[in-house]
């Protein structure tokens, strides 16, 4: 399947080698000609090209040179824009296919953003992502299953953390099913797995007051994920009144909601703390 290409471990290439799991992505993004999308780390091609048979246009982002070089002698420019870029750096917002085309804004309202991601990379891309949630349509990714755990678990689960709580206070997540090592060549150490990810519907989005007091007051509580949360917040915790925020300073902050951390992060906001008070 990987041909003439040396599969290298730095860049995390596992390459899709199974039809009927490549069918099932493709059925699961349900591409359509006007979408603007882009796909993430194409690699040779597994789903770039069963997309391309159903898109207008495919922008790719691509870190590896030399798979860069081959996509592009495969399409031309005209349907797959091939952008040779590590994915941690690439402005998303910018990539759309057809985006200048339309008014500021329409094009990246659609951005439709799919891959069988780098999994050595894969949480930081999916908060790196988090900055376009607002001019995303949906993301739908292969990732290692633990990771997909993480994105889904609720408030008392073991796996719930930073990742659950950044991507659930904007995303609807769906586990939508699970890929053996053996669908890839060379084959992962690990089970992988399917999710959509869906922006929240404009009712049920709420805004913090200030989006990088809730990013670091949820990055500083899972820092220390075992402790009460109040130790955790040192001199923050002075600011919060407890009771009128229904929340027991005692908590470990798995055991607290999206919303009470938003409500925590809006007192603090409230109170004019600043995120590196
Ligand atoms: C798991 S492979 C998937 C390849 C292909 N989509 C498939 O399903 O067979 C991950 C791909 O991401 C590329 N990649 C790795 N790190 C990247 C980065 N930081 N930015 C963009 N692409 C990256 C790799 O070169 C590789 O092509």
């Amino acid at each position: 399947m990987a041909g003439a290409h040396q599969a290298r471990k730095r860049f995390g290439q596992h390459f899709l080698a199974d039809e009927s799991v490549v069918d099932a992505i493709v059925r699961a993004i349900d591409p359509q000609p006007g979408d603007a999308m882009v796909e993430i780390g194409p690699g040779l091609s597994a789903l770039t090209a069963p997309l391309l048979d159903r898109l207008d246009r495919l922008a790719v982002v691509e870190l590896d040179r030399d798979l860069a070089r081959r996509l592009r002698g495969r399409w031309g420019e005209d349907r797959l824009r091939v952008v040779e870029a590590d994915a941690l750096t690439v402005d998303f917002g910018d990539l759309a296919p057809d985006a200048g085309a339309e008014p500021a804004g329409a094009a990246a309202a659609r951005l439709r953003v799919v891959g069988n991601l780098p999994y050595n990379i894969s949480s930081p891309l999916l908060f790196h992502l988090l900055r376009w949630a607002g001019q995303v349509r949906d993301q739908h990714f292969m990732l290692q299953r633990e990771v997909i755990d993480r994105m889904v678990a609720r408030p008392g689960d073991s796996q719930y953390g930073r990742l659950s709580v950044m991507l659930q206070a904007r995303y609807r997540m769906t586990h939508l099913f699970d890929v053996p090592p053996e669908a890839f060549d060379p084959p992962p150490r690990v089970m992988s797995a399917v999710v959509r990810m869906r922006p929240l519907a404009a009712d049920t989005l709420r805004q913090p007051r200030d989006a990088r007091v809730f990013e670091r007051l949820v990055a500083r509580v899972f820092e220390q994920r075992r402790k009460m949360i109040r130790g955790s917040l040192g001199a923050w915790s002075e600011w919060l009144d407890w009771d009128a925020l229904g929340v027991a300073p005692t908590a470990r902050p798995q055991e607290l909601t999206v919303a009470q951390f938003m409500d925590m992060a809006d007192a603090l906001s409230a109170a004019g703390v600043t995120p590196t008070a």
